[in-house]
């Protein structure tokens, strides 16, 4: 109860905290370039789900009684409260919903959702911000704060400046809440927030470059006053999908919050309000493009996670056979462009069931791991070691005649012989069948041909090579 109290006080005082920076950039009444409070109240809602409720109202009132202030009105105490709390409904009820449903999706999609995940979060934030904008506009028609007249021209730049205050900084927040809620991360579609150990000093550079690039961008609309000049901040997007790319989702989400809050107070201090909109919508377009940014290198991590997978064998690491029969047919094809032998060995463990039967499965996976470990190790880097299936492995030696296949297969046998089991003071043995690749033959051919002469190796006592 009592960290529950504690989390809710922090969340009221973030929340007036950041209401009140708003305010100072508004560019029209009760309008500012992004509204971080959204984000702050999505973010809550998302993570703490209902329980952030009582705070975000509390907050809601705290902020009415304050804007009374601000702009001067005379408002009994009694009647703002009423007011905060109707204004505190209509702001927390569409976010509330749009949570939720984010939420329940998140769940269903497991961890290789993440471009599912930012698709719904930014769909999600659009429809919300105007349905919190509308109601918000309104209720303070209802309430007389805002003339009936200029609810249509609030409401628009509300929705935007609600919507950037969502893409642009609830992850940011949902971040910050991660460390705490440490649940979070699992339905974040592979999204972490953790921070990165390691050199952050091209991360800052980076952002340096941000801000010096933003900087020109509104000294040229200062001096040109011109839209062209303003729309010139569009460029943006490529510093900043320059670090979703390279860096992690939390440098991400600080970039895009250092560029969102440096923009958002600059067009006040120079004065820019005539193109507040193209700033607004900037922000958030390059957010929401930076989001997406972030799914490139999920995408290509999980590609190499599959293609490792369906290329190697799980256990031994060496080529899988599907692997080995490709890279063969490849390897085959360019020996022979090159007029160069080049030939083949097929190797199985003598007796490997008598491992398994008296150390256990565990220990013959060891066994086979410890074995094709040493085999890559004797092997050049240009030979391609695969596993055929069970204890039979096989190796593709480019650039060799069967002689040098059989001297090799020799080096390895002798090798072998003198290698325990770990953990035991059992020898292995190998037998081994040669064969060269000849003219136009298929890869399947040479193995079929290198396997009966290890079935020959076997019958004649095991321990041997066969050609
Ligand atoms: N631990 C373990 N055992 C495996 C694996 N794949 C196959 N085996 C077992 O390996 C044994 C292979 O036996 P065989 O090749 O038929 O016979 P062997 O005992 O090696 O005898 P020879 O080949 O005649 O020397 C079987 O008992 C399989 O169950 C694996 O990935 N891990």
């Amino acid at each position: 109860m009592r960290q529950y109290l504690l989390r809710s006080l922090l969340l009221i005082i973030s929340w007036v905290v950041l209401w009140r920076v708003a305010a100072i950039m508004e560019y029209a009444p009760h309008a500012s370039i992004w509204f971080p409070p959204a984000g702050l109240t999505f973010a809550a809602l998302l993570v703490m789900r209902w329980k952030a409720l009582p705070a975000l109202l509390v907050a809601g009132v705290l902020s009415t009684l304050w804007v009374t202030d601000l702009y001067g009105d005379e408002v009994v105490v009694r009647e703002a409260v009423a007011t905060g709390v109707i204004f505190g409904v209509a702001h927390c009820t569409p976010y509330f919903i749009g949570a939720w449903l984010l939420r329940s999706k998140l769940t269903r999609l497991g961890s290789h959702g993440l471009a599912s995940t930012i698709m719904a979060f930014l769909g999600i934030a659009a429809v919300s911000s105007l349905f919190a904008a509308w109601f918000g506009t309104e209720v303070m028609a209802a309430r007389g704060m805002l003339e009936a007249n200029v609810v249509w021209y609030t409401w628009l730049p509300w929705w935007i400046g609600d919507m950037s205050g969502i893409i642009v900084l609830s992850p940011i927040f949902i971040g910050l809440m991660s460390w705490r809620y440490q649940e979070l991360e699992q339905w974040l579609g592979g999204l972490s927030f953790r921070v990165k150990t390691g050199s952050q000093s091209s991360f800052v550079w980076k952002v340096l470059l941000i801000l010096v690039l933003l900087a020109l961008c509104l000294v040229l609309t200062v001096t040109a006053d011109k839209d062209e000049a303003a729309f010139s901040i569009f460029f943006l997007i490529l510093p900043l999908l320059w670090v979703s790319y390279t860096e992690s989702p939390l440098n991400t989400a600080i970039a895009l919050a250092l560029f969102s809050t440096a923009t958002a107070l600059s067009v006040g201090l120079l004065e820019l309000m005539d193109y507040a909109i193209v700033y607004q919508f900037a922000v958030t377009v390059i957010a929401a493009s930076a989001w997406f940014g972030l799914t490139v290198p999920a995408l290509i991590a999980h590609n190499q996670l599959l293609t490792r997978q369906v290329s190697e064998d799980g256990l031994t690491r060496t080529a899988s056979r599907e692997h080995f029969m490709q890279s063969a047919d490849v390897l085959i094809k360019l020996s022979k462009r090159q007029n160069k032998p080049i030939s083949l060995i097929m190797f199985d463990v003598d007796d490997f069931k008598n491992i398994n039967d008296s150390y256990g499965h565990i220990a013959g996976d060891q066994a086979l791991v410890q074995i094709t470990n040493k085999v890559a190790s004797a092997l050049r880097s240009s030979d391609l070691l695969g596993r055929f299936g069970g204890d039979e492995f096989m190796i593709l030696l480019p650039e060799s005649s069967v002689k040098y296949a059989e001297e090799t297969a020799e080096r390895l046998r002798t090798e072998i012989s003198k290698t325990m089991l770990v953990g035991t003071e059992h020898y292995f043995s190998f037998s081994f069948g040669v064969a060269e690749v000849v003219s136009n033959e298929h890869v399947m051919a040479t193995i079929d041909r290198a396997d009966r002469a290890l079935l020959a190796a076997k019958r004649h006592g095991k321990n041997r090579i066969e050609r």
